[in-house]
């Protein structure tokens, strides 16, 4: 088995890297902290970065997990090859790219572009917001799946994580005791569906609501309340035509061992107990 840490980063491939660069900071609150030609490095914590916008093929999506020693990696490689999965390994450049001491990176059964890293950069310089948005941590993000229950076997099996609700073929996913950080959705592709980060209360997604409306951002659900995570959330999308989210209040699974996990319907109640109706592809029926 692998065992993921955490999550550490998006690789999000975009047409526009200015636009993406003054949505990241001037929308969704991110800090730019660092800038090549063709690379945008954003931060909601205090690690090198969350998100790297990257100039080019739009359709590109890398997600990463960090995983806690670098035998680690070796492991991975061993498991992953033993399944018929090719795994790659960064060089220095890749390394550097990506503000990590070694990663390997393959592609899951649903041609997910995934990297497992050992030691992603964390800086002691405080995360200053470009725009008081609450951001208090990279959150979660969603996965296309063509094939749930391939690929729920994949990373309950192979990469560790448990269930922790389903709504109808969805699953969310912990690899530790918040409630969920992967989420896997039913669809026809491949990649990131889409991206969260937490805020502080109920008042930053509430102010967000009348400032993104403001921006005219488009809202695509929310506000209102998981009832699965009990998360107070907002969606909206980015010129990237991404989805985004920000949610506030997920809760935590400490019961490691007596925990259960609870199949909701696939019905608009099961994503939002307020009554909101999603515009995501994804999260309707
Ligand atoms: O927070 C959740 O429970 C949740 C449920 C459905 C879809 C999501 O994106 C979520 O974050
Ligand atoms: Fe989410």
């Amino acid at each position: 088995m692998i065992t993921l840490h955490d999550i550490s980063y998006l690789r999000l491939g975009c047409r526009d890297l200015d636009q993406m660069v003054d949505f990241g900071t001037r929308i969704l609150g991110l800090e730019l902290r660092e800038r090549t030609a063709t690379h945008a490095y954003l931060r909601g914590d205090n690690s090198a970065f969350n998100l790297c916008y990257i100039q080019g093929d739009e359709r590109y999506d890398a997600s990463a997990f960090e995983v806690p020693a670098l035998a680690d990696l070796a492991q991975a490689e061993q498991e992953l090859s033993a399944l018929g999965i090719a795994v790659q390994h960064g060089d220095e450049a890749a390394c550097e790219e990506r503000r990590v001491d070694a990663f390997i990176s393959f592609t899951d059964p649903n041609d997910n572009r995934i990297e497992l890293v050992y030691r992603p950069h964390v800086t002691g310089v405080r995360y200053f917001p470009s725009r008081d948005a609450g951001i208090t941590e990279f959150g979660h993000f969603g996965l296309h799946s063509r094939d749930i229950e391939r690929d729920l076997a994949f990373w309950t099996e192979v990469m560790s994580a448990r269930v922790s609700d389903r709504i109808g073929d969805g699953a969310l996913l912990r690899i530790d005791e918040v409630h969920h950080k992967i989420a896997l959705f039913s669809s026809d592709t491949t990649g990131v569906q889409h991206v969260n980060f937490q805020v502080a209360s109920i008042d930053d997604v509430m102010r967000a609501w009348y400032f993104l409306q403001e921006q005219g951002v488009p809202i695509v659900f929310g506000p209102g309340r998981h009832p699965t995570s009990t998360a107070i959330f907002i969606y909206f999308l980015g010129p990237d035509n991404r989805v985004y989210e920000y949610s506030s209040g997920v809760k935590r699974i400490t019961d490691e061992a007596g925990y259960v996990p609870r199949h909701f319907e696939m019905k608009p109640s099961s994503f939002c107990m307020w009554g909101a109706r999603p515009n995501v592809k994804e999260f309707s029926e």
